[in-house]
């Protein structure tokens, strides 16, 4: 009835990301066709998940993969019919400011050799500990939100996870692998590499998002052809909310204008659509849903009229640059005969060392990828450095180039033990999706807190106070209950 209608909410999300764009989407399932949902980005959709095009052909600008155990992102990619990319998985080497440390080899059973060789049955011990890590306690996240259950602080939905993850979240991945029983060498390489390159960091973040970051170590990752952001538009499309191709300046707290009684905020923004450029403008909602970065962000958005102060929310963001060179691979500095010998994964194990990793590239459309190997002076790199790198470094990492990008990414936060764990609410029908970075950044973990973040929203509109920071299931679901969930 139009006075059901009236009861539905005028939703604003700031941030056009995988996390803002599939909130938008639970929250179209949750509250219906009728409520109002208005999306806010500055740029193009898909954050992270971007492409850069060099040479005519698209390649990943960020570092997003997906684990073939991360439920949503597969299930989306099953329901938008998109086809895997799987990534390579065998000659990877790992290098510090010496020369390059060990490398595996071109042939699978030679690198395992190779691997079991110098680690033993480390390898095989992580496997085992992250396998049964999400078997038995990650996957829990899944049952809660097919309940429609939802929290408002990171540390609650980890603790309903398991009490295990929120002491992962106040050591160190140094000490915690240590208990888990890997060797010191271990240690020092491959969980070290690992932090580099997925999160430009060391072994001394705290160990949830190591456990994270070893996961998105294993073999088997994929993305999505014609890449990732795909996902992220179509979930747009599905969830039917408008796009405002907008900077939010500011939010503020007001009277519902309708004369409710209740809260509500004025967004405003500045347009940056090319036809509508530098248009000031502002829209009343009830529930407001940030999307992005708060700290760190170049455009900060200013809270005003609050008449409680907001949480402070300390997350300090990394800076990663994403360098793509067309070109040689520097064959002095690596010390390999020709560009055929040098690993296509290159990590390194020193925060010494300039550069966390340099990778050779496939384009995420393979139907306009040459069926030759392209000539060596073809070959695309990405290169994940914490600083804009001098001409200088760029020559020791590349000895002739043909095309030269840098993408400056906020990409994560800093990660270290007893970091302060943001909250997913910041007031009143005021929620932040990034408040899961703090645990770790992820496609997966954006898309979970997306879903908290919706299930929360709607749990208090419609008053269901039981169904919030319940850190016990109520009933355990059966296996298939949960492989039927729709999304
Ligand atoms: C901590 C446990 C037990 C499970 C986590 C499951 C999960 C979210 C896995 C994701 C693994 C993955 C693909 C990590 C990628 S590392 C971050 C990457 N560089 C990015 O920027 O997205």
């Amino acid at each position: 009835t139009e006075e059901d209608d009236d009861m539905l909410p005028r939703i604003g999300i700031i941030g056009a990301g995988i996390g803002g764009t599939s909130s938008a989407y639970f929250l179209r399932q949750l509250f219906g066709e009728k409520a109002t949902i208005d999306i806010f980005e500055a740029e193009k959709v898909g954050g992270r998940t971007a492409v850069i095009k060099i040479n005519g052909l698209n390649y990943e600008a960020g570092g997003s993969v997906i684990h073939t155990k991360n439920k949503y992102m597969v299930k989306f990619a099953e329901k938008f019919n998109k086809s895997a990319l799987t990534h390579s998985d065998s000659f990877l080497g790992l290098y510090d400011n010496k020369g390059i440390v060990f490398e595996t080899s071109k042939w699978a059973p030679i690198a395992l050799a190779k691997l079991i060789w110098r680690y033993g049955f480390d390898l095989y011990t992580i496997r085992e500990w992250t396998k049964n890590l999400v078997a038995s306690k990650f996957d829990r996240i899944y049952e809660f939100q097919d309940k429609g259950m939802a929290f408002t602080t990171v540390d609650d939905m980890l603790r309903a996870m398991s009490e295990d993850f929120l002491n992962m979240t106040q050591h160190s991945l140094r000490d915690v692998l240590r208990e888990v029983g890997v060797s010191q060498r271990f240690v020092d390489e491959l969980a070290m590499a690992a932090m580099r390159a997925n999160y430009g960091q060391t072994v001394d973040v705290h160990g949830f998002v190591g456990a994270v970051s070893l996961l998105g170590a294993e073999p088997g990752l994929w993305s999505v052809v014609n890449g990732n952001k795909e996902i992220s538009e179509d979930l747009l499309k599905e969830s039917k909310a408008s796009f405002i191709e907008a900077k939010v300046l500011s939010v503020a707290l007001m009277k519902d204008e309708r004369g409710t009684g209740n809260i509500a905020y004025e967004v405003e923004y500045e347009e940056t659509h090319p036809d509508k450029k530098d248009k000031t403008n502002s829209k009343e909602y009830d529930i407001v849903i940030v999307a992005a970065p708060l700290e760190g962000s170049k455009s900060k958005i200013s809270f005003v009229d609050f008449t409680n102060p907001l949480p402070s929310i300390s997350q300090k963001y990394h800076t990663t640059i994403a360098m793509f060179v067309q070109g040689c691979i520097n064959k002095t500095t690596f010390n390999v005969n020709s560009q055929g010998d040098f690993p296509p994964d290159m990590l390194t194990v020193s925060p010494d060392v300039f550069f966390n990793s340099v990778g050779l590239l496939s384009s995420v459309n393979p139907e306009k990828q040459p069926d030759v190997a392209p000539e060596a002076d073809q070959a695309v790199w990405k290169t994940f450095l914490n600083k804009v790198p001098s001409e200088e470094q760029i020559s020791i990492l590349f000895e002739s180039r043909q095309d030269l990008r840098f993408v400056e990414w906020l990409a994560y936060p800093e990660y270290s033990p007893n970091m302060k764990l943001p909250p997913f609410q910041l007031y009143d029908r005021l929620y932040y999706i990034n408040a899961v970075e703090s645990a770790a950044s992820a496609m997966e973990m954006s898309v979970i807190g997306s879903r908290n973040v919706a299930l929360l929203a709607f749990n208090q509109w419609f008053n269901h106070f039981d169904k919030i920071d319940e850190i016990h299931l109520p009933v355990p679901a059966s296996k298939t209950e949960k492989d039927n969930s729709e999304l």
